[in-house]
């Protein structure tokens, strides 16, 4: 996919732009604060129907406007053109709609316009709980299994009914609704942990390869899937120990405790690797996903958007990070920064199409364009 124009109004401090973009590197430089990352933002908000870092939608409103309009026109593989309108309004359901027609159902519209965003907020990857590493999981498989998100839906929701049973007390839970709700927690958590597990088993080398590449060689990663399902039938993970769950009022077992492993050297990454080890382990991990998805999301080349990525690293990683994504293997790219000193090098090493924007306060300005 190609985004071609993005256009919009009142999204967080852009009060309104319209910009045609380079179907190969957009680059955005601006002062802390001008409005960079709300220009990705917007563009992730069209592929996910949500903003990355507010789930809020009210808030990525602009201050005392009543409503925001992002608009984007796409080209296919085929080019075809794909028109995307996001219409939000305080205190009224949002309008989504795909060539003018609304969505019935938001769900429909994820993985049309498959998406890898790198941002400073991925080091939570390393230093978050697991909820974090099960959030990327969820968000790279939806975009190429349409069946995942029903899968996720069904599952959290018995496992609410499950935890909602446990804490029942005098009498205590009906056995025979716990072993309802197990049953429906390990069917649809099987296919969960299958489907994670062939997630893991296909990124696992891509991931390997980047962050070779741009460590040039020198660490060694792991990155490994710990879940309850690899202890055999979930149902009977699930259901053993009732009286521990039953003690603490909730769920021990489960997918919805499923884990990665990042390590270096064997040990854990999040205590041993350095502030730049762990961003080259992130941004390996993404340029994996992108990898994947580009193979696996109706063989669409995702759009990749890199949020001040060069930030803590040294020359040597930074300069592998550019040959990288200016090379042909990446598709359309939105980068920012805060200064010219890195965007200069990744368009000064492409041959091909780039523009590149000033962000001040909110308006967007062409600086720079490359045909
Ligand atoms: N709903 C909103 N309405 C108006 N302005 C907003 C809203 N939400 C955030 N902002 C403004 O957006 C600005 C931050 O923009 P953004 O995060 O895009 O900056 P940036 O250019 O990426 O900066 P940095 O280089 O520091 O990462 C802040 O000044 C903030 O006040």
């Amino acid at each position: 996919m190609i985004l071609r124009k993005l256009s919009i109004i009142n999204y967080k401090n852009i009060r309104e732009t319209s910009i045609d973009l380079s179907p190969k590197m957009n680059c955005f430089i601006g002062h802390n604060g001008a409005g960079k990352t709300n220009v990705l933002d917007a563009v992730y908000y069209l592929s996910f129907c949500r903003s990355l870092n507010n789930p809020i939608d009210s808030q990525v409103i602009c201050h005392d406007e009543p409503f925001c309009v992002v608009e984007g026109t796409y080209d296919d593989e085929h080019e075809n053109e794909e028109h995307i309108y996001c219409g939000l309004k305080r205190g009224v359901k949002k309008h989504f709609k795909r060539n003018k027609k609304e969505y019935k159902r938001l769900s429909e519209h994820i993985g049309l316009i498959p998406i890898v965003v790198v941002s400073p907020s991925d080091t939570l990857l390393i230093d978050g709980g697991g909820e974090e590493r099960r959030k990327l999981m969820d968000l790279v498989i939806s975009q190429y299994d349409r069946q995942y998100m029903t899968l996720l839906t069904n599952y959290n929701n018995a496992l609410q009914q499950r935890n909602i049973l446990l804490k029942q007390e005098n009498p205590g839970p009906d056995p025979t609704l716990l072993q309802i709700w197990e049953e429906q927690m390990a069917e649809a958590g099987e296919e969960i942990y299958r489907r994670r597990s062939a997630f893991v088993t296909e990124i696992q080398p891509l991931f390997q390869q980047f962050y070779t590449q741009i460590s040039s060689g020198c660490e060694n990663v792991g990155l490994e899937y710990l879940s309850h399902g690899q202890r055999g039938p979930l149902l009977d993970v699930i259901s053993r120990d009732r009286a521990k769950d039953l003690a603490v009022g909730y769920s021990l077992h489960g997918v919805h405790r499923d884990d990665l492993i990042f390590t270096l050297g064997g040990r854990p990454m999040k205590r041993e690797g350095s502030q730049g080890q762990h961003k080259t382990y992130v941004i390996a991990l993404k340029l994996a996903q992108f990898e994947l998805l580009k193979r696996t999301a109706s063989h669409t080349t995702p759009l990749l958007l890199l949020d001040d990525i060069f930030d803590k690293l040294d020359a040597g990683r930074v300069e592998q990070i550019v040959r990288l994504v200016s090379g042909d293997a990446f598709g359309q790219i939105f980068v920012t920064d805060t200064n010219r000193t890195h965007l200069d090098a990744i368009v000064g090493s492409t041959a091909s199409d780039y523009r590149m924007f000033e962000v001040d306060n909110g308006n967007i300005k062409l600086l720079t364009a490359h045909v």
